[in-house]
Order: structure tokens, then C-alpha cells, then sequence
């Protein structure tokens, strides 16, 4: 389907208040979306269903779903990226939102020095007052501006509006494979990629595949890990290191698989359980479906393998493989009444700074501003 006809279907849906997400996975040129039929909220408890899933960062919390089965799916092929400017990434914050926000890093880095805790990661809402957001030119800015990212907007009429560029996958199964990636540290990009990274940054990265790999261990076998490189995501670089494993056969339902990694130390901390009981007893906010995941369960994807190609017609093997493609929800922004509120978050460990975390906050806010207007 054509550009046009592609944005002109999504705002049908959006303006008939019917739940759909539009999205474009890393390095692909291929937009799809998903449109639901009608506006029933349905709710995933298994992960085994086909469709896209929306899951909150608490995972006691509904985990959303838009079923195969109850949408339709589009593609747009062509779609032509602009040049974005830029003008408008200076919006102020608050200042008692940095007063509030450097005092809870200073509880978490005095629960760290004081208890088991060895990571916690803290994050914060920002908010830009803004009527009458154009949706979908923001989007068609996310798309132009990030193209290595999973770039999305989500919309259910019973949920809320969000859209996002993250750079971090969660999960990728195909068959019996899986793969996934330690994500963490942050620097601003100035140009290059070769760069060094302080110890705070490698231990943190560290802390994150140590975590994985150890947890996957009950799930998977045959796990393998990449070196750790430096990657770059928009405006930042993060140090990532790529892990991939076999699936057990008696844990290959995708929940299991989940739940060993949802939330990891990217997003929470370490050791989870307190990690996760410090976000919630003083962030202060809730982070609802920032930190969380989306993504595609249980696509069938048909794949053709030619073996002669004299013979054509006699010898195209085509192979059913099911994929699923689960990202974690960072650089991301919900869209309220008159207002959009964004996430942002940073891993504090003992050698953490206040004042260099909630600069690095701030960083990360320019993900999405670049793209307001
Ligand atoms: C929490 C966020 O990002 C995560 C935290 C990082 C860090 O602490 O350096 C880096 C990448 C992400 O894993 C966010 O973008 O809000």
C-alpha cells in the first residue's frame, strides 16, 4: 500500500476511536500495522496467542493484546523519509522536578550502600504542554529520525496513545532460537562511536548481562554472548553485548522465556525483587507501559528457498517459521489531553553522580523533543 493510503487508513482508524499500532522494526524498510475490528479490550495472560502485545513495566499488571484474529494487517513499503528539523528541542523542565528527582537518587545510591541492592533504575516523567498534537506527523518524524530503532505509535481508546523510537530488544524467538541484548550505560554521541566508558557504565552493563545470562540458564541452552560494543541510538551511545541460546524444549512457551527476563536490570535493578519494591515505593509515579514491553507474537512468516534454479517450480521449499519480535518500551511518550508526558530513566549503582544522572535524564528527553513541534 502506498504512503498515502497507509497514513489516510491509520487516521480512519484513530478518528473512529478503533485500537490499532503502526510500527517498523529496526533496519527494515517495511511499516505495518495493525487494525482492530472493534474496540474490546482484550488481555494476554500467556503470551500465547498471535498478535501485538502491549505490557506494562509491573508485571502483576494486564498485559494488552491486538489479536491476529480480530485485526487487520497493512504494509507500506514505500515510505519516504524527511529531513526533520530540529527547531524545537528546548523545552524547559521543571526545576523541582530536578530537586525531587536528585534527592530519590541519593536514597537509592544510600539503599545501595546500606542493603543488598546493587542497582536500581530510576526514571521520571516529563511533561511538554501541548493542544492538538498531530499524531501521525510525529510518528512520520520518528521514522525519518530513527531508523535502528523499533519505531511505533499504539493507540487503544480504552488505554491511551503512545509512541516511541527504542533502541533496546527484549526478546527475539524463531523456531527454537531466541536471542536478546544486554543494553546499558549512556554517553552523548559526538560524532563517533569509539569511545571509552567509565567503570560505572561497564559494571552497570555488566551487572545487566550477568543477570540475563544466569536467568536464561533455567530456560535455554547453548547460550552465547557477543563482545561488548558501542552502539548508537539517536543522539546517545549505550554499551550492548547481543545474547543468543536455544530453547529448551519444555520451556519454549514464550511466558517462560518472558518472565526470566522481564524486567531486566536495564529497566529495574539488582536483585529484582528490591529493585523493583525501591521503584515502586519512590518514584513517585506510575510508569504504566514505559519500561515495559510490545511487540509481535507469534507471526507466521513464510520463507522460500530456491534449490535449483533450473528447475524452478519443482524445487521452492517454503518453510513456516513462527517469529516473535518483543522490544522494551524506553525513549517513548504518551500522548494525554493537552499535554505529553515522557519517560525517562538511568541505572544508579554505588558510583553514581546525581547530578550527571539527571543530566543523562535529560539526554534521553531529546529522543522524543527532536521530534515534537
Ligand atoms: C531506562 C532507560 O534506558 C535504559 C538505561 C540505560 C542506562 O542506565 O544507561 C541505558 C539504556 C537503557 O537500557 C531509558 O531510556 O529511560
Amino acid at each position: 500500500m502506498d504512503q498515502d493510503t497507509f497514513f489516510h487508513s491509520l487516521n480512519t482508524q484513530f478518528q473512529d476511536a478503533l485500537p490499532f499500532v503502526a510500527y517498523r522494526k529496526p533496519n527494515e524498510e517495511r511499516i505495518q500495522a495493525l487494525f482492530q475490528h472493534d474496540d474490546e479490550l482484550h488481555e494476554t495472560k500467556e503470551l500465547s496467542e498471535s498478535g501485538f502485545v502491549f505490557a506494562p513495566f509491573d508485571d502483576t499488571s494486564k498485559m494488552i493484546l491486538l489479536p491476529l484474529a480480530a485485526s487487520e494487517l497493512i504494509y507500506c513499503d514505500g515510505f519516504k523519509s524527511e529531513p526533520v528539523e530540529h527547531a524545537n528541542s528546548n523545552f524547559e523542565s521543571a526545576l523541582n522536578q530536578k530537586t525531587a528527582y536528585i534527592e530519590t537518587i541519593q536514597k537509592a545510591i544510600t539503599a545501595i550502600a546500606e542493603t543488598d541492592l546493587k542497582k536500581v533504575v530510576l526514571s521520571r516523567p516529563d511533561y511538554v504542554v501541548k493542544d492538538n498534537l498531530e499524531v501521525f506527523e510525529v510518528f512520520k518524524r520518528l521514522l525519518s529520525t530513527y531508523k535502528t530503532a523499533f519505531v511505533y505509535c499504539w493507540y487503544h481508546p480504552k488505554i491511551g496513545l503512545w509512541l516511541g523510537a527504542t533502541p533496546e530488544t527484549l526478546l527475539k524467538t524463531e523456531g527454537q532460537r531466541m536471542s536478546t541484548m544486554a543494553l546499558a550505560g549512556t554517553q552523548v554521541y559526538k560524532g563517533t562511536t569509539d569511545v571509552s566508558w567509565g567503570t560505572k557504565e561497564e559494571q552497570e552493563q555488566q551487572f545487566v548481562t550477568d543477570y540475563i545470562v544466569s536467568n536464561l540458564n533455567t530456560v535455554v541452552e547453548q547460550v552465547s554472548t557477543s563482545e561488548r560494543r558501542t552502539v548508537r541510538a539517536g543522539s546517545l551511545l549505550h554499551l550492548q553485548t547481543q545474547i543468543s541460546a536455544r530453547l529448551k524444549k519444555e520451556y519454549s512457551s514464550l511466558l517462560h522465556i518472558v518472565r526470566a527476563l522481564h524486567p531486566t536490570p536495564a529497566v529495574c535493578g539488582l536483585p529484582k525483587p528490591e529493585a523493583k519494591a525501591f521503584i515502586l515505593k519512590h518514584e513517585n509515579y506510575n510508569r504504566e507501559f514505559y519500561s515495559g514491553f510490545m511487540g509481535e507474537l507469534h507471526f507466521k512468516t513464510r520463507q522460500t528457498r530456491n534449490t535449483n534454479r533450473r528447475n524452478v517450480e519443482n524445487n521452492v521449499y517454503a518453510t513456516v517459521k513462527t517469529v516473535s519480535n518483543l522490544y522494551v518500551n524506553l525513549r517513548c511518550m504518551q500522548v494525554l489531553p493537552n499535554t505529553i508526558a515522557l519517560y525517562v530513566g538511568g541505572g544508579i549503582t554505588k558510583d553514581s553522580n546525581p547530578e550527571a544522572e539527571w543530566e543523562e535524564t535529560v539526554n534521553k528527553t531529546s529522543t522524543m523533543k527532536k521530534v515534537l513541534f
